[in-house]
């Protein structure tokens, strides 16, 4: 079965159509203002706009309220919400759009159990856990502790870039893969050559 990808943390429009035209099959945009990588409603709906058919686009939120993450969907058409805070399933599954649920990894965890918390979730998404850090880490984590016997879809992320990314599939199976510092020449901009090595990796494996 292929691996996903889903290209994080896309500021421009010339980024979002690189990863289009690199095979991508997903590209992230970041509505957490504290983030580099943050985008307006403005800005992530010319985003959209410019992107071909077939290329998911996704919104991620931490701990917005309910009425901003309604405020965006009414400006742009996103496919699918991504939650990075401590937002439960009822919170998560309100906006009439399928939702992943970010979870970041400590040692020690339970990772069923704790995806279990998530049952409305079409996805839930490793990152690594950095203490006042909500995502975009760029670390990585074990892939070790990711249980071989599931039965949600993982997306993988956390420092993923071209050198890793074939290790982390072998390691954990994911469903998916999601990248943005590996991919970047600064932060929120991304490298097109860093994303074709990216997906490439990801399609040799
Ligand atoms: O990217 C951010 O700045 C960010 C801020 C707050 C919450 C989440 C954020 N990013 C999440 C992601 O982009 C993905 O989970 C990503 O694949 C992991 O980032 P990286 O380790 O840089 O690949």
């Amino acid at each position: 079965m292929p691996v996903r990808i889903k290209i994080c943390g896309i500021t421009r429009v010339e980024d979002a159509l690189a990863a289009a035209e690199a095979g991508a099959d997903a590209i992230g945009l970041v509505f957490y203002a504290p983030s580099p990588r943050a985008v307006s409603a403005a800005q992530a709906a010319a985003i959209v706009q410019a992107l071909p058919p077939f290329v998911t686009t996704v919104g991620l939120f931490v701990n917005a309220a309910a009425d901003e993450v309604k405020a965006v969907l009414a400006e742009v058409p996103l496919d699918l919400l991504q939650f990075h805070g401590d937002e439960p399933d009822a919170y998560c599954g309100q906006f009439q759009r399928p939702y992943m649920k970010a979870l970041r990894v400590r040692p020690g965890d339970d990772l069923n159990q704790l995806a279990a918390q998530w049952p409305g979730a079409a996805g839930i998404l490793l990152d690594s856990y950095k203490a006042g850090v909500p995502g975009g880490t760029g670390e990585t984590f074990d892939w070790s502790s990711i249980p071989a016997h599931r039965d949600w879809a993982l997306v993988l992320a956390g420092g993923l870039d071209a050198n890793n990314v074939a290790a982390s599939i072998t390691a954990s199976h994911p469903w998916a893969v999601d990248v943005s510092g590996g991919v970047e020449a600064a932060k929120g901009i991304k490298d097109s050559e860093k994303i074709q090595a990216f997906v490439h990796e990801v399609k040799r494996v």
